[in-house]
């Protein structure tokens, strides 16, 4: 057996997007991290749409981006088109999404990982992992290379026993061109923890020049960009557009008479799809009396070398995929570059994780991404965040760093992984938090960044440019509250903005609860000397314009974050608390709640448990 090579305090495998971020996290708070990826050329690479964001997805980049990760910086790098999705409902459900050269994603996430001085970018397959009696990880390679870490981060997405499948015919692998990890997956069972059979599906990729663009809807991006980071140096690139198509009655037909080969419906793929991201067969399957889905074609790279079909997701055979393609407007002459496929893999339980995304059972280990049973780079990578934070906090002995449902929906996320079994991917809604009004792209950096802060994720000068906006912002809150303004000068903007005249001076803060007020005309036309960024501006807008809602939600919140400071120990002996029921008891023993507020949350515990356990702690 091979010595071993190098010892380290925080291990992160796999280069995906949770690993990303875990592996940057772990670094900038300043401990010795490692990144293990299968190929250092895949890291950052797009497995499927090239496009990050969306409605709450791109509220998790907002979130990451201030919580100092990259995902936002990435894809302001890497963008070629930007929109903010649900611009006529309000800012608290509008969704940051922005097309990406994939090339260029990829190609920008090793350039800045690289950058990171210190941090080990390591080519390798994670074969095995045993705990130590020192309690450390011992890791072993494929390739029989060695080495040990305090803590380790497994974020290996869709590779753990994976199969690809296209109708009748069914390759080994975790994406097209690329291995199954199915030693990694062994040793997970090795070690005792569950796996359970998930399957999520792609699109064909289609030759740009067999394409009639001509006669499709052309769809651009916003007039009036934002960027997903406000940290992004440069201006972003907009410049480039997608096309609408849609299915028709004769493509349901043509792709009905392939059912009968579909790995879906004849059960040779067992794990459950993405109810919500769901392929072509199952939505006509599901819907079948819609005479059409609609269809988005994405360019992959800003020089449109290939497209993909958004909503075209399948694992027909080819040759019904094809036909029926040739059925859709545009896509007559069409020729596919990659068939679509589907593609089944383990993945682990994660009501075995705390909220932290640690094993209950194995101290030191983490999973986060698509391992954990979710779907979408961007739900991977804001579990990486919180995983990548704690696996290095726990190398300081430092307290864990949780995000609670009122803060962030990566919190949300957390706290649902953790303490519901899943039976399909977890695919984030704005509808999963029930503060969604608090869960703003806007207000990211209000909710998240003190709290970055304190962990060593955000440095001195970015907390300086912080501080700045804040100060600002609290000047402005302050002038509008206590400014008034006469009818006069208030009128025209009202009446431009359909509202009904006043006849009295009015403060300026009351003109924002008013609907259909412009928040960037107002703030320019009567805040003299403002210096908010865009972003402040629709941040002040909101908390004006929900302030009612905020007020009735924040007893609810009170309650719900006191119950989530008073913290359980890891190790407590829920068997000695004998004013609980026998059923409460083991399935408290089954969860390991680490805070009382977790512990409501555990399926079956009910409030008069809730108010045993805060007397035993008070008492103990
Ligand atoms: C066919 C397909 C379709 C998908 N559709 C979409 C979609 O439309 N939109 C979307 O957002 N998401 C889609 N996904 C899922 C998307 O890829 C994931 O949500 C996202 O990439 C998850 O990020 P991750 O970091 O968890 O894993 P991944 O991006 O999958 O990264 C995993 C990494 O771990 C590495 N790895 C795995 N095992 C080992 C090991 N033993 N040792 C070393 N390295 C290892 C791999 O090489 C890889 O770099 C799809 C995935 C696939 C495969
Ligand atoms: N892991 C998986 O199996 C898997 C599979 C497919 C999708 N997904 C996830 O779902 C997302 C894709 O799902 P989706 O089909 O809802 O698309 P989306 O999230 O990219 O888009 C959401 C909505 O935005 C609109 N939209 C779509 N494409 C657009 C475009 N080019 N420009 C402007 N608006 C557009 C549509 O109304 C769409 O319903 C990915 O971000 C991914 O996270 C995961």
């Amino acid at each position: 057996m091979s010595a071993i090579q190098n010892s380290f305090d925080v291990v992160v495998i796999g280069g995906g997007h949770a690993g990303i971020e875990a592996a940057h996290a772990a670094w900038k708070i300043g401990v010795k991290t490692a990144m293990i990826t299968m190929e250092l050329d895949a890291i950052g690479r797009m497995s499927c749409n090239p496009a990050v964001g969306g409605v709450s997805k791109g509220q998790i980049v907002r979130d990451i981006d201030a919580l100092g990760g990259l995902m936002g910086l990435l894809t302001d790098k890497a963008g070629i088109q930007f929109r903010m999705l649900n611009l006529s409902k309000g800012p608290a459900v509008w969704g940051p999404r922005a097309q990406c050269d994939l090339k260029a994603y990829s190609r920008v996430a090793r350039e800045t990982l690289e950058n990171c001085k210190g941090l080990h970018l390591i080519q390798g397959e994670l074969a095995a992992f045993d705990r130590m009696p020192n309690g450390k990880m011992e890791l072993t390679l494929l390739s029989g290379k060695r080495f040990e870490t305090k803590t380790l981060v497994i974020t290996s997405g869709t590779f753990l026993a994976s199969k690809m499948f296209t109708g009748l015919e069914t390759s080994i692998g975790g994406r097209v061109g690329e291995p199954s990890a199915d030693a990694l997956s062994k040793s997970i069972l090795s070690n005792g923890l569950r796996l359970r059979r998930l399957k999520t599906g792609t699109p064909s990729r289609l030759d740009p020049s067999t394409i009639n663009f001509n006669i499709l809807q052309e769809q651009p991006g916003d007039e009036n960009p934002w960027p997903m980071s406000d940290r992004s140096a440069g201006p972003i690139d907009n410049g480039n557009c997608c096309w609408i198509t849609r299915t028709n009655i004769k493509t349901h037909d043509i792709l009905r008479s392939g059912f009968k080969d579909s790995p879906m419906f004849s059960g040779r793929i067992k794990g459950k799809g993405p109810r919500y991201c769901p392929s072509i067969e199952d939505k006509i399957n599901r819907f079948g009396d819609k005479d059409g889905h609609q269809l988005f074609l994405e360019p992959e790279t800003k020089d449109v070398e290939r497209v993909y079909l958004n909503g075209f997701s399948s694992s027909l055979p080819a040759e019904i995929q094809l036909d029926a393609l040739h059925t859709i407007q545009g896509l007559e002459k069409v020729r596919v570059m990659q068939i679509g496929y589907a593609v089944e893999y383990d993945s682990i339980d994660a009501t075995q994780l705390y909220p932290t995304f640690e094993c209950k059972t194995i101290p030191g280990l983490y999973f986060a991404g698509q391992v954990c049973g979710t779907s979408g780079y961007e739900e991977a990578a804001g579990q990486g965040m919180i995983a990548g934070i704690n696996a290095a906090l726990k190398t300081q002995n430092a307290e864990p760093f949780m995000l609670g449902r009122s803060e962030s929906y990566i919190g949300v996320m957390a706290d649902d992984l953790s303490h519901f079994l899943l039976d399909e991917p977890y695919r984030m809604f704005t509808s999963r938090a029930e503060y969604r009004l608090f869960l703003r792209s806007d207000n990211a950096d209000s909710r998240l960044k003190d709290r970055a802060r304190k962990i060593g994720m955000i440095d001195d000068a970015q907390y300086a440019a912080w501080e700045t906006r804040k100060a600002e912002m609290a000047r402005v809150q302050k002038y509008l509250a206590e400014t008034p303004v006469t009818a006069a000068e208030i009128n025209p903007f009202l009446e431009a903005a359909g509202q009904a005249p006043t006849r009295e001076s009015i403060r300026l803060n009351t003109v924002l609860r008013r609907p259909g007020i412009d928040p960037e005309a107002f703030f320019q036309k009567f805040v003299p000397n403002s210096k908010l960024i865009r972003r402040d501006m629709w941040n002040l807008f909101a908390e004006e314009a929900y302030a009612g809602f905020f007020a009735r939600q924040a007893k609810e919140i009170e309650h719900e974050k006191k119950m989530d400071r008073i913290k359980l120990a890891p190790d407590t002996d829920f068997s000695q608390i004998s004013a609980l029921s026998i059923e409460s008891r083991e399935r408290l023993a089954e969860a390991r709640p680490l805070t009382v507020g977790s512990a409501s949350r555990i399926p079956g515990i009910r409030p008069s448990d809730i108010m045993v356990l805060t007397h035993w702690v008070e008492n103990h």
